[in-house]
């Protein structure tokens, strides 16, 4: 410790002489030796200054090379050398003088220097950096050191949560023994009745966040009322996801025998008849298209749910489904306190789970319930890029694209990893598809615009391994559990953060085998300013810009021709 407060010491010395042009370099170059040997060299020195002698200052040779090192960068400013420390790297980059170590932390009013920045320029096609993973556990894995830091001695189960023992041992046969922090923090908040928005990581478990408490509570409401009907209606934006979620509830419910059933759209209002022709299920996971179709048909009762809950939330409260969303909820009777989850005029509790939020969730709530009676859970890791993944970002031409991901997925097979192709519009999956035929790579498509007969199924076959690479666009990138994919390849870079951050959340989800990879492609301007913002939220290690995190409370109307006249 000493010794090297010393060494510290003999470096701003040699720096200040050295700028003030005292130290002739000749002078403060000496032959390798160690630390000590240098300690000792500052006192000769000062002894010296003394005499008639030359100065001399003794300085460890890695010192020298540092400072060797940045004569030859021709830096102004000495001081920014620090991010050239040896060790693990946080981000590299095909230029070395990029290379940001693991342990540096950026000043406050820092500005960082970015890979990035000259990525407008057409000669920039070629550069390359990677924010490497940091860590092999996902961050929403509930740790010992988690436990260590509440003063909790052991790894919490789900019987701590205090669901039912049947709900238990379903989770136990499916190998799901300890919550994630968000079924942590989120649970026992619905069991207790209240209304929750929540708000955690993709992939971090959110689908059973919600399922159990339904599951747990809807039990034991069937043991007080046998009567058949509709007791959990859950919101999702795609068929796959309905599909996907459904499943999940009817293992979970299995021990109890409840009935879940799907409305999704795009298959015709027969369809959706035939789904209560058999009688209302339990529980109804359903696309907000469908549901707005059963409703207008009189097939089913909102007013008689216990749960609605409203996933992805940062989809459904998007213009394209705000619409429906709005119609839904106002035919809902949602609780506006706990009191009024329980009883003969029971309310349903209402559930909004995301990963991202938009603005206008605030606007649309306010309309149903008390905003105050939702209470928000946020986890940590929220908007931040996600530490367990790796992230490639490649300047590209477009032309070259092809290329790239052509060699991408030959090295993707040899480890015979699933793959996902993300593309911006239905039309470049098609026209992709074709390439990657004539390529004879094999591969699954899937985009909106294809009929629902032929959308039918093709999630299922990518996840039960007929090909290993499925090309789509951001249809696959909600809420899809996709736990087979170890490489995400964004062919078109996407237009937003929330499609980034929900893109990347297809690999290194919780029950997975640890991390996995994101290679981007980046080619046109635009694109540059988002990886500019993603490189510089990652050298920070921040979250992403201009992302909710809370929901925001209308603004008020001010100003209004009531309010006038109502002055006195
Ligand atoms: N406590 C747990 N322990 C282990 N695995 C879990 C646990 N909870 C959930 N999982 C598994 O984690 C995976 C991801 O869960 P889920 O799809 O619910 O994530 P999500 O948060 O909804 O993701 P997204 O934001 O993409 O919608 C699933 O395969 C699920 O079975």
């Amino acid at each position: 410790m000493q010794t090297a407060r010393v060494g510290w010491v003999v470096l701003c010395n040699a720096k200040q002489l050295i700028r003030r042009q005292i130290l002739p370099t000749s002078m403060y170059f000496v032959p390798a030796m160690n630390v000590h040997e240098s300690s000792r060299g500052v006192n000769a020195g000062n002894t010296a200054t003394t005499g008639t002698e030359p100065v001399v200052i003794r300085i460890p040779r890695y010192m020298q090379n540092r400072i060797e090192n940045v004569r030859h960068m021709k830096r102004k400013n000495i001081d920014k050398v620090s991010t050239t420390k040896a060790g693990r790297l946080l981000i590299k980059s095909r230029n070395p003088k990029f290379n940001q170590h693991v342990g540096f932390t950026l000043g406050k009013f820092e500005q960082p220097a970015l890979c990035s920045k000259g990525w407008k320029h057409n000669k920039s096609c070629g550069d390359y950096f990677t924010i490497n993973s940091t860590q092999n556990a996902p961050p929403f894995v509930f740790s010992d050191d988690d436990n260590e830091s509440t003063g909790v001695k052991k790894k919490r189960t789900f019987r701590d949560l205090r669901l039912c023992p049947e709900l238990v041992e379903t989770l136990c046969s499916h190998n799901i023994i300890h919550p994630t922090t968000v079924q942590m923090q989120t649970i026992p908040k619905l069991l207790r009745g209240h209304n929750v928005l929540c708000a955690a990581e993709t992939g971090s478990g959110k689908t059973l966040t919600y399922l159990l408490p339904v599951i747990h509570k809807l039990k034991e409401q069937k043991l007080a009322d046998s009567e058949t009907k509709t007791r959990a209606a859950i919101l999702v934006p795609s068929r796959e996801l309905a599909e996907q979620v459904a499943s999940v509830a009817r293992a979970m419910s299995q021990p109890f025998g409840f009935s879940v059933k799907v409305v999704g759209g795009g298959r015709g209002v027969g369809n959706i008849k035939l789904v209560f022709a058999g009688g209302s299920p339990d529980i109804l996971v359903a696309t907000p298209g469908a549901l707005v179709k059963a409703l207008r048909r009189h097939l089913l009762d909102l007013n008689e749910l216990s749960f609605m809950v409203v996933d992805e939330a940062d989809t459904m409260f998007d213009p394209s489904f705000a619409g429906l969303l709005e119609k839904i909820l106002t035919q809902t009777q949602v609780a506006s306190h706990i009191s009024d989850t329980v009883g003969p005029t029971q309310k349903a509790q209402l559930v909004v789970v995301g990963a991202t939020f938009p603005g206008g969730v605030g606007e649309i709530l306010s309309q149903v319930t008390d905003l105050g009676s939702i209470v928000t859970v946020r986890s940590q890791m929220l908007h931040y890029l996600m530490p367990h993944i790796k992230q490639t970002f490649l300047k590209v031409k477009g032309a070259d694209k092809l290329l790239e991901l052509q060699q991408a997925l030959k090295e993707a097979e040899r480890g015979q990893k699933g793959v996902l192709v993300f593309c911006n519009s239905a039309s470049t999956v098609n026209w992709l598809g074709y390439s990657l035929e004539e390529m004879n790579v094999r591969h699954l498509r899937l985009q909106g615009e294809m009929p629902a007969a032929m959308r039918e199924g093709i999630f299922r076959s990518f996840q039960n391994g007929t090909a290993d690479v499925l090309i789509c666009t951001d249809v696959g990138s909600r809420g899809l559990d996709t736990q087979r994919v170890k490489l995400v390849i964004n062919y078109d870079f996407p237009e937003c953060h929330t499609d980034y951050i929900h893109r990347a959340g297809r690999v290194g989800r919780a029950g997975g085998a640890g991390g996995g990879e994101v290679l981007s492609f980046v080619t046109h301007p635009w694109d540059v300013e988002l990886v500019q913002k993603i490189e510089t939220a990652a050298r920070r290690r921040s979250c992403l810009p201009g992302m909710e995190k809370e929901i925001r409370k209308p603004v008020p109307k001010t100003d209004t021709e009531d309010s006038v006249l109502n002055q006195p």
